[in-house]
């Protein structure tokens, strides 16, 4: 299947015909999806404390700083490549959209790349050692892999398995190597377990993104999960992915990869209860699912906080 792009999309007036709103800035910043750039690094870092009390702060800051930049990048240059599709142009909190200008935005998410593996090839300058920058590099190509051309895998529908292994076991590993600097086959299990978890939960922030967006995906020839599976059967998976991520942390306590605390992140039932709610209810009704990601967030956000926090306290 070719997706061939049209001429860039004039870019659409905001609904309302004026200057765009703070509301449809802070639409397109969207302050908490940087919670799945942090989370990764919050988890790696919990996990090498646990493992081997090892805890470099500067190291853990300069991550975070350098993975809210690489995800700037990411959502930026997606709505500069989504621009060429055609696809976003109903959306109107799109940056390309807001101010009309794909060239600045694609060179600023450029600048927000370079600055972020700036940061990540300090960290392994520091380390003397290339495996954090190399594994973060590869979470950068699974990015543009996602959207960039000629590729876009997003709109064959594995955008969630890109997102699984790119904010899951590579984010996590790297961030764990940054702290521990080395892999050992004792702590294996605990880190992949755990970047498993997030690796799904995060991946899960995706797949709810994309509840509102089957008309739009349809025409510009996106064949997300969602196109594919039909909103009511994809909202009914919900339940069983959420089961997945609790089933792992209890295999992971008995096979004594987890210590007892770890069962706080049993505490974002709620969080993931309201989530497959929310869907189930509203899945075909894209005024009402259109924030089930941020609803994906706070489960996404709540059982990886609640997890580190397990992790920290099995230490003591
Ligand atoms: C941009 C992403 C999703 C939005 O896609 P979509 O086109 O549906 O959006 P709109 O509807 O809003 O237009 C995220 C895609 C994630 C991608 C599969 C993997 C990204 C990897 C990151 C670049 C790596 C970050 C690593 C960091 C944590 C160290
Ligand atoms: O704008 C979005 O819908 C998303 C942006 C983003 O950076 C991200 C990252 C990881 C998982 C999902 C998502 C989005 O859905």
């Amino acid at each position: 299947m070719t997706i061939k792009p049209t001429p860039s999309a004039a870019p659409v007036a905001p609904p309302l015909g004026r200057s765009p709103s703070k509301k449809l800035w802070m639409a397109a910043i969207k302050p908490p999806m940087y919670s799945v750039a942090v989370m990764p690094i919050v988890l790696g870092a919990a996990l090498a404390f646990y493992q081997t009390r090892l805890f470099d702060p500067t190291r853990f800051w300069v991550f975070v700083l350098s993975a809210i930049l690489i995800l700037a990048w990411e959502n930026l240059s997606n709505d500069v490549f989504d621009a060429a599709t055609g696809i976003d142009s109903r959306k109107y909190h799109s940056v390309v959209n807001l101010t009309g200008n794909r060239a600045l935005v694609f060179w600023i998410a450029n600048l927000c790349l370079i600055l972020g593996i700036a940061g990540i090839f300090s960290i392994s300058v520091a380390q003397q050692d290339w495996t954090v920058l190399l594994l973060i590099l590869g979470c950068c190509g699974l990015g543009y892999l996602y959207q960039g051309p000629p590729f876009r895998l997003g709109y064959l529908g594995l955008g969630e398995i890109l997102c699984f292994f790119a904010f899951g076991p590579l984010a996590v590993e790297a961030a764990y190597y940054s702290q521990a600097q080395a892999f050992t086959v004792a702590a294996s299990g605990t880190v992949m377990t755990a970047a498993v978890i997030l690796g799904i939960t995060t991946s899960l922030v995706l797949f709810c993104s994309h509840f509102h967006q089957v008309a739009d995906d349809l025409a510009a020839g996106k064949r997300s999960p969602i196109v594919r599976l039909g909103t009511g059967r994809a909202a009914r998976l919900l339940p069983w992915v959420c089961g997945v991520t609790f089933g792992l942390v209890i295999l992971a306590i008995v096979l004594g990869w987890f210590p007892l605390w770890s069962l706080l992140m049993l505490g974002s039932l709620p969080a993931a209860r309201a989530l497959c709610r929310h869907a189930i209810c509203y899945h075909d009704q894209p005024e009402r699912v259109h924030n089930c990601k941020f609803i994906a967030i706070r489960f996404h956000f709540l059982s990886s906080v609640l997890l580190c926090v397990g992790l920290i306290l099995g230490v003591a």
